[in-house]
């Protein structure tokens, strides 16, 4: 599904790693590791086309990324480590918002089932600014469940602020996602229930 070779990845002046290589297939589930500022962000943020790598190619599919832009992203849902919510927006507002920028018809019964499986029931009115930390990272979550039919799901820190049923319930989701045939690629510093182990990217041992 995704190839990567070669990549390597400078911000500022300090070359986070380089010729760092791997793959992600249909079914897997890679967790990238590694210390505070060793650059997973930053490596997800660049296999999600946000910045642009020093060196290196990464493939979709078998053909180099700034060919198959528009396939990429089809197939791609990308979440941020931050909330990135409109206070002012209800999450459903923001939650049909985001599928919208994303270029996706999400009707508004399909955003509130999603909301409701994420366990924002009681929530769906309230403007984002009155929601709490854990609340805001579930509005984000939601997009998870209007998203089956994009099989790479790359998600920095998506445990963050979620209470251990809620991790035990995303894991499930995501584990079901990977069983499906899709894959996920991931950033966390905690555990959490798997169906299987993941697979370990570990950036810490790469680092430059
Ligand atoms: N524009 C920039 N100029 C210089 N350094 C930068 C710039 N942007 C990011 N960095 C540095 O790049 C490093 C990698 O940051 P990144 O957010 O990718 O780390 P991370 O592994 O995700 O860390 P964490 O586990 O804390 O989330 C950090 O040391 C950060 O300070």
């Amino acid at each position: 599904m995704l190839a990567v070779s070669e990549l390597a990845c400078l911000k500022g002046d300090r070359l986070l790693f380089r010729g760092l290589s791997f793959s992600l297939e249909p079914g897997e589930l890679l967790r990238v590791a590694g210390p505070n500022g060793v650059g997973k962000t930053s490596l997800l943020r660049l296999l999600a086309g946000l910045t642009q790598p020093e060196a290196g190619e990464v493939r979709w599919h078998g053909t180099p990324l700034a060919r198959a832009r528009e396939d990429f992203h089809r197939g791609l849902l990308y979440l941020g480590h931050a909330a990135a919510l409109n206070d002012l927006l209800t999450p459903l507002e923001n939650l049909r918002f985001a599928c919208a920028a994303a270029g996706d018809e999400a009707e508004e019964t399909a955003c509130v089932r999603a909301l409701e499986r994420i366990g924002l029931a009681a929530q769906l009115d309230l403007p984002a600014r009155v929601l709490s930390q854990g609340q805001r990272r579930r509005v984000g979550l939601a997009r998870l469940f209007l998203s089956a039919a994009r099989p790479l799901w790359i998600l920095d820190e998506p445990f963050t602020a979620l209470d251990v049923n809620a991790v035990a319930d995303l894991a499930a989701t995501l584990s079901a996602h990977c069983e499906a045939g899709g894959a996920v690629m991931l950033t966390t510093h905690q555990e959490a229930p798997f169906a299987r182990a993941p697979r370990v990217l570990d950036l810490g041992g790469r680092a430059c």
